[in-house]
């Protein structure tokens, strides 16, 4: 497991303040993300649910959409934070979204507040994981 850094409570801070902005009427559940993009720069976002369900969008798909708008292109770490007590986890679809933007060594820190943050990397939630390399044009 990753270890946290100074950087990890800046990025506390951040998702927990776009958390408390989430629209979640349907599931109750408030989830912020904050990523520290290699600009330097923290983009935010918070999940934003819809009355036809599949509709929504987590948070962590809400702060890439932040990050590409602020003209960043790499996330460097990303910290998620949620209601309870066990490591709110990015769902399946975000960790592929977060692949495009990553690598392997990235660290994601998920953290259900009433409870201790868990710091994982991407290849550690996504392995084995497609990605855009796979696409680079060949000569075949
Ligand atoms: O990592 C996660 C897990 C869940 N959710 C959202 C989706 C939905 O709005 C609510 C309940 O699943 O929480 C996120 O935004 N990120
Ligand atoms: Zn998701």
């Amino acid at each position: 497991m990753a270890s946290l850094t100074d950087m990890d409570a800046r990025l506390f801070a951040a998702a927990e303040a776009i958390r408390q902005k989430a629209y979640a009427p349907y599931s109750n559940f408030a989830v912020g993300a904050a990523i520290l993009a290699d600009d330097g720069q923290i983009y935010a976002g918070c999940n934003i649910e819809n009355a036809a369900y599949p509709q929504g969008n987590c948070a962590e798909t809400s702060a890439i959409a932040a990050m590409i708008a602020g003209g960043a292109r790499r996330i460097a770490r990303i910290y998620v934070t949620g209601p309870g007590a066990m490591p709110v986890t990015p769902c399946g679809g975000c960790r592929q979204r977060i692949r495009e933007f990553a690598d392997p060594e990235t660290v994601i820190i998920s953290h259900g507040v009433e409870g201790d943050p868990l710091a994982l990397s991407l290849g550690e939630l996504l392995p084995h994981s497609f990605g855009p390399d796979f696409l680079t044009p060949r000569a075949s």
